[in-house]
């Protein structure tokens, strides 16, 4: 019998996303303070969102209903100069944050990792994706239109690719999924170490040429 695919995710984004392979899936919110785990942290910060994806796996298997599910957990970080750029704790730091991003080359790197119960013991595989991204010149009246929309503050780095009317980058230099918090190719990657086949890639650039670089350091 095929173990039941579960988002712990609450991510509209990632919901969104997931639903693309074609594969059923539900959906659960992990537990856990992100925030107070992360400040444990002592790695190297490109490592931060696979480190931070493999907590909330850990979280969701403290919870005795997973035990039968195959948990997808994701992070997504921002690092400009190799800085993590979290969510923004208000609106004068969101502007902050989109402040320092405008007109910058920087970094959107998410962490996915798929798992386990097996016996008892979790089996977890993980692999994070980096995608180089670059802001548009916007104003500070944009910045400041975009903040009153309330969608920065739930968004790494204060910003979502996605939103219609702010439409803040200018060039993004690989995958477009990665950005707004899960990605396809490293997801499929991983879900392929359990046997586990998307009905379609998901991605509409069916040869998508960033898919080598989605798969860098994977980890058991
Ligand atoms: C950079 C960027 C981030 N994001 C989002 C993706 C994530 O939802 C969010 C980063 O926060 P995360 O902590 O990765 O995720 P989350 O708290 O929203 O959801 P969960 O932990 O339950 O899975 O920022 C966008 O939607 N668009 C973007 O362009």
């Amino acid at each position: 019998m095929t173990t039941p695919l579960l988002l712990a995710s609450a991510s509209p984004r990632r919901r969104q996303i997931l639903a693309k392979l074609g594969l059923p899936y539900t959906v659960a919110v992990s537990p856990g303070d992100e925030d107070a785990a992360q400040a444990q942290y002592k790695g190297p910060n490109d490592g931060l969102a696979q480190w931070t994806a493999a907590y909330k796996a850990l979280m969701m298997f403290s919870l005795p209903e997973t035990a039968d599910q195959l948990v997808v957990t994701a992070d997504t970080t921002v690092l400009l100069d190799d800085q993590v750029l979290g969510k923004p704790r208000d609106a004068a730091h969101a502007f902050e944050l989109l402040s320092s991003l405008r007109g910058r080359w920087h970094r959107v790197v998410t962490g996915v990792v798929v798992s386990r119960l097996v016996d008892g013991q979790l089996q977890m595989q993980g692999a994070s994706c980096s995608t180089p991204v670059l802001m548009r010149p916007y104003s500070d009246d944009e910045i400041n239109a975009y903040i009153a929309s309330g969608d920065p503050l739930d968004k790494a780095g204060a910003y979502g690719i996605q939103h219609a009317e702010f439409q803040p980058t200018e060039s993004i230099d690989g995958c477009y999924y990665n950005v707004v918090g899960l990605p396809l190719c490293t997801l499929t990657h991983l879900l392929a170490s359990f046997d586990v086949q998307p009905v379609s890639t998901g991605c509409e650039d069916t040869a998508c040429p960033w898919s080598a670089r989605c798969h860098i350091s994977a980890q058991s």
